[in-house]
């Protein structure tokens, strides 16, 4: 399985008197793209990442990244000789160095040789040429993290973990940073696994998605299809919803707004400014969802989409039901009150039609 991340992991936290924790993981990983970790508070997904650099001892451990086995039963690649760059909430950079010095740092620590176009490449793809001569403390949070990124790609890591990056910044600088993180993730074919807390950051960012609920697996899958699954601990409540990946087709210059094709069909939304042809991902919200059971008449509604109900699930509030809907090829979700559920008699196989009150580009 060269070009996966096959790992098996498990770490028991006795806890005198309390609830002891134990991690118990066996899985694989795809070996490209971003894998958001996404579970409660507790649920073990530092722990997890701390497993992978080899900073967490575990009882049971095997970890093989692209065919390269880095633990197993008598082996144990210690941290610094683990090809992986590691990102923290905390850009954790040298005070007393400049930008520049901790990068250097960072290169000679590694004992690696770096090419001064791979340099120049990382400055350039996380936009840090102008901070390169400040120390951190002359540097906004966002930038120290990228600085941070930007050392974790010098070592040229086989794998980076990132464990809530931006947890730590203020919604404007996430704003700020994100595109970088989506050019990471599209000019280095290097596998990332993210923690997040964010579904925002999950929806944008991530490939496939991985849940962790009590220390163990609860499921995983491509990101898509996993925001749209009713039998996840997902809990997201209002944040419920999906994301679709699909093609610009027309822009309206009248009205600013766009067409998009998806494999389940088409959407207009407000023109974002993408180009023709452009791939974009784009975000409902189940709340965003209606049902009707005819293709009514006039509404400002602009989406109007046939779909049919696949299964009916619970919500956190109890008013609430979620209803996943199939449409064509992919799924969508609505979130109604139960009496509305009740009173459209709704049923796994019904057709019904979604009406969308807003769909958002990811971005
Ligand atoms: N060194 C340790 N000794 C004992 N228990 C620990 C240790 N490290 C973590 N734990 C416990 O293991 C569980 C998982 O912790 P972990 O930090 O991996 O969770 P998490 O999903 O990353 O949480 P958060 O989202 O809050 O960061 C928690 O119950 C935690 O208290």
């Amino acid at each position: 399985m060269a070009g996966t991340i096959q790992i098996q992991f498990r770490v028991d936290f006795p806890s005198p008197g309390g609830n002891p924790f134990r991690l118990d993981v066996n899985t694989v990983l795809p070996g490209r793209g971003i894998t958001a970790i996404f579970g409660r508070s507790g649920s073990g997904k530092t722990t997890l990442l701390r497993c992978f650099a080899g900073l967490q001892q575990a009882d049971r451990a095997r970890l093989v990244v692209g065919g390269e086995t880095w633990q197993d039963e008598g082996l144990s690649l210690p941290t610094h000789k683990r090809p992986l760059g590691y990102v923290f909430q905390e850009a954790s950079l040298f005070p007393h160095l400049s930008a520049r010095g901790n990068l250097d740092y960072a290169i000679k620590r590694a004992g690696a040789e770096c090419p001064g176009e791979l340099i120049e490449r990382v400055v350039s793809l996380m936009g840090i040429g102008p901070v390169l001569d400040r120390f951190p403390g002359q540097m906004s949070g966002g930038e120290r993290q990228r600085v941070a990124i930007a050392r974790a790609l010098l070592i040229r890591p086989r794998l980076l973990l990132m464990d809530e990056p931006l947890a730590s910044l203020d919604t404007a600088r996430k704003q700020e940073i994100l595109p970088y993180l989506e050019r990471l993730r599209s000019e280095f074919d290097m596998p990332i696994l993210y923690v997040s807390h964010s579904i925002d950051e999950v929806a944008r960012l991530a490939d496939h998605l991985l849940m962790l609920d009590g220390g163990r697996v609860a499921a995983q899958g491509d990101m898509p299809e996993m925001l749209s699954r009713l039998d996840l601990p997902l809990r997201l409540g209002e944040e419920t919803g999906v994301v679709l990946e699909g093609r610009v087709l027309e822009r309206n210059e009248q009205w600013h707004l766009a067409r998009v094709g998806f494999a389940g069909g088409e959407l207009w939304l407000r023109d974002g400014g993408d180009a023709l042809d452009r791939q974009i991902r784009v975000r409902i919200l189940a709340r965003d969802v209606s049902l009707a059971l005819e293709p009514q008449g006039e509404t400002s509604i602009l989406n109007r989409l046939p779909v049919e109900v696949a299964a009916i699930g619970p919500d956190s509030d109890e008013a609430m039901a979620l209803v996943r809907l199939q449409c064509g090829a992919r799924h969508i979700v609505a979130r109604l009150t139960r009496r509305s559920v009740d009173h459209l008699q709704l049923v796994p196989g019904k057709k019904v039609w979604a009406q969308i009150k807003s769909v958002a580009i990811v971005k």
